[in-house]
């Protein structure tokens, strides 16, 4: 494919070049996200800050291991995704926010996701619908392992994923709130612990990719809980999220070295 960017060793989104990013790659969507995990990383180094997507390499137990953000939804996600393939990573981390479905998915909460719900556009630009959208399962236990490990309050389950936040927050004043609620109802009625917006997209794009990808995220609040009249306070501090992603890719780096001896 022509590489669209002015310098042609970079790519044209996230003006990252070959080599610039290591095999893991956390991914945050708020860009100002990325910061606040390449702390926890040794030696970070700002790569690049192009549009929503800003780059930082640095290392975790002697591997290089970056953070890129996505900016809001699968059309950037799915772009950051590719782009980062081709400089030549394979393992990705989304660690977002969501708000919860169930009555006991509590704000402060931490969602893995086991599957997501593919209620977006970019996913159907990739593999037709009856393709499931599922995270790498290595990836996803890495997750739980480290939430487990680190005793914060986690679930495990399938996603929801969509392309408007407001059709979600407010879908009785959309035109198409008829289909909005009812599908939504479906969605409880079948499980579904929250609501995102990347995932599906990533999920499928990583099987497109044959790369490996699992996703966790803070729960910032519960519009069912606020429903039924239950406490609902707004929680913003991704930080136990982050920490879980870091620990998971950490197990993953070490369960991979042992699979390499
Ligand atoms: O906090 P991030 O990672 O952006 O994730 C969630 O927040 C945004 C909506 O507010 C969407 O991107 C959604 O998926
Ligand atoms: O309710 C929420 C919270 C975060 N992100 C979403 O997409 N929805």
């Amino acid at each position: 494919m022509k590489n669209y960017s002015e310098d042609a060793s970079r790519q044209y989104h996230i003006q990252v070049a070959a080599g610039e990013v290591g095999r893991y790659v956390i991914m945050p969507g708020d860009p100002k996200r990325c910061a606040k995990i390449a702390k926890y990383f040794d030696d970070p180094v700002l790569i690049a800050d192009n549009r929503e997507y800003v780059t930082y390499t640095g290392t975790l137990d002697g591997e290089k291991v970056s953070v890129t953000s996505t900016g809001i939804g699968g059309p950037s996600a799915s772009i950051a995704m590719e782009e980062l393939y081709r400089c030549g990573a394979d393992t990705f981390v989304r660690i977002g926010t969501c708000g919860g479905m169930q009555p006991e998915v509590k704000s402060g909460d931490i969602v893995i996701a086991t599957g997501a719900i593919r209620m977006e556009g970019t996913s159907r630009e990739y593999a037709p619908i009856e393709f499931p959208a599922v995270p790498d399962l290595n990836v996803t236990n890495a997750l739980a392992a480290a939430a487990s490990r680190k005793g914060y309050p986690y679930h495990t389950g399938v996603v929801q994923c969509k392309d408007s936040f407001y059709g979600q927050h407010e879908p009785e004043v959309k035109p198409v709130s008829y289909e909005l609620l009812n599908k939504w109802e479906a969605w409880k009625r079948l499980g579904c612990l929250a609501s995102e917006m990347e995932s599906a997209a990533m999920f499928v794009v990583a099987s497109c990719l044959k790369a490996r990808v699992g996703s966790c995220f803070l729960v910032i609040a519960n519009q069912e809980r606020e429903k039924l009249g239950l406490d609902n306070p707004v929680v913003h501090d991704t930080d136990m999220a982050v920490q879980v992603a870091v620990e998971a890719v950490r197990n993953l780096i070490h369960s991979d070295r042992e699979k390499r001896r």
